[in-house]
């Protein structure tokens, strides 16, 4: 999607993706991750998710990218935070309490960013992006992620031809595709969502970086 269609959804406030609380395949999943205390996670994409709420509960640091400053901005005022606010080349830094999140693109981020991050949460990211786009970002990850690294992924499945994405329809094949070179994938389990007034499957895996 270009970016003017991402800020305009938060500038409108159509955020039907926000879910407000945690996500339930994140509570159900994590813990397989077996993540050590203090670690920390990557939230690509990451809106002003509540389950980012979720890491920093379990004393994680998180470390999130977001294009839109309305959503960062957000996210720190419904946690009663005030962040201190760096200009980092083309990333906003907005830091305070466990959270580091850079308002600007995914693919300006680099290694430096994210090199004591060992853990990511994929939540309606790669689902956010259109075809054109999911390889690039794939490994836009693999090539700034540090190693060892695992990371929790949760797509949907759906009819695309019903409705047009975003969210866009990813099965397990399709994320196989995507990650086979990437990652060992292992599939953690699924269950039904509805996506746009139709019926989905929300698929989770976890991924082992190579
Ligand atoms: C479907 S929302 C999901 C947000 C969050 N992961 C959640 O679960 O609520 C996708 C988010 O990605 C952001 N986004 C889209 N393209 C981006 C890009 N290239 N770089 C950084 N963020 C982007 C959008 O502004 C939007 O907030």
């Amino acid at each position: 999607m270009e970016k003017e269609f991402w800020l305009q959804r938060w500038q409108e406030q159509q955020i039907g993706f926000h879910e407000g609380r945690f996500n339930n395949s994140l509570v159900q999943y994590w813990p397989q991750l077996k993540t050590p205390k203090a670690a920390c996670v990557f939230v690509p994409l990451c809106g002003k998710s509540q389950d980012m709420v979720f890491f920093a509960e379990q004393g994680m640091h998180v470390i999130g990218i977001e294009l839109s400053a309305l959503a960062v901005e957000a996210f720190f005022q419904e946690q009663d935070l005030t962040p201190d606010i760096s200009q980092e080349d083309e990333l906003q830094c907005y830091r305070a309490g466990p959270y580091t999140l850079y308002c600007g693109d995914v693919f300006a981020l680099h290694h430096e960013h994210l090199k004591d991050c060992h853990w990511v949460y994929d939540r309606a990211a790669l689902i956010a992006l259109p075809e054109s786009m999911r390889s690039h970002y794939c490994r836009q990850l693999a090539n700034i992620l540090p190693r060892p690294c695992r990371s929790l992924v949760i797509t949907l499945e759906y009819d695309q031809g019903l409705k047009a994405g975003p969210p866009f329809s990813i099965s397990p094949d399709s994320l196989s595709e995507l990650y086979c070179e990437i990652a060992e994938i292992e599939t953690l389990g699924n269950c039904t969502e509805e996506v746009k007034g139709i019926s989905a499957i929300e698929h989770s895996f976890a991924l082992t970086y190579r």
